[in-house]
């Protein structure tokens, strides 16, 4: 279990969460939703152990996460974060084998890393980009192979912040199916996104923040309804969850 007790976080001198207390479960995909500057990225960014809290106690699997090392860390929580920047020009078979760079021993990479690699590739459809520089690709050639590089990893937690914003319906829906598939194999996966209609066709649960807190998490069924969302995002949602007017 990935958990968070009481959690508090000022940035800036801002407090940005206000006493979050959740936990997720391996084998499920919680996906995280709220408007913007609800503090979903600042939470994900602590559960994935890159920013410490102000108070209050984040677990994975009863061991506080600030007591495990960096590297460990890395090997079991992997983070895709909002806006991941490129500043080397190095090829993306290179930059993907990066994700690797927790698990490297001594002797540079071996048989099973090579096939994480081309397994993270291949679920990103990016096997055919590997010898391209990677500053020269597309918006969402970018985010999938940034998406590979987190995939290369195995961790057993996969936390990615809008992994779907810059990927065509055809792209986002196989990324879709990879995180199924890896949650069914037991991955704990935690996602942001803003697309309702993504989170009702991935989410087991749903986790809802606004301004800070929890507004609800339960199962997806329980928390995506008009009812629920629709005072958080300050909208009237029609039954299938499309925006139709703001609320006064
Ligand atoms: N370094 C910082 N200093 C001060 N305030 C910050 C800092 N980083 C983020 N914030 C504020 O914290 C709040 C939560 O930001 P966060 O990025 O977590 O929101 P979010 O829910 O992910 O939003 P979005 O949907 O727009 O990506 C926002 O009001 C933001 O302006």
């Amino acid at each position: 279990m990935l958990t968070a007790h009481k959690l508090h976080l000022n940035l800036g001198g801002t407090p940005v969460l206000h006493g979050l207390t959740a936990a997720f479960t391996p084998g499920r995909i919680t996906v995280i939703l709220g408007p913007n500057g609800a503090g979903k990225s600042s939470l994900l960014a602590c559960l994935a152990g890159l920013t410490p809290p102000t108070s209050g106690r984040l677990t994975l699997d009863d061991q506080p996460i600030s007591s495990l090392g960096p590297r460990d860390r890395a090997r079991r929580i992997g983070l895709l974060p909002q806006v991941a920047e490129l500043h080397w020009n190095i090829s993306v078979a290179a930059l993907v084998a990066l994700g690797r760079l927790p698990h490297a021993g001594r002797f540079g990479l071996t048989a099973a890393d090579h096939a994480a690699i081309a397994a993270a590739l291949a679920a990103t459809d990016t096997a055919h980009l590997a010898a391209r520089p990677a500053l020269n690709l597309s918006g969402g050639e970018r985010a999938r192979v940034l998406l590979a590089r987190v995939l290369a990893g195995q961790p057993r937690w996969l936390l990615a912040d809008e992994p779907l914003a810059s990927l065509d319906p055809a792209h986002a829906l196989d990324i879709l199916g990879h995180l199924r598939a890896s949650a069914d194999a037991g991955t704990g996966v935690v996602l942001v996104l803003h697309d309702l209609a993504q989170a009702a066709r991935i989410a087991d649960d749903v986790l809802l923040m606004r301004a800070g807190r929890i507004a609800a998490h339960g199962p997806a069924t329980a928390v995506l309804t008009p009812e629920a969302l629709g005072p958080a995002y300050g909208v009237t949602l029609s039954d299938n969850l499309t925006p139709l007017a703001r609320l006064r």
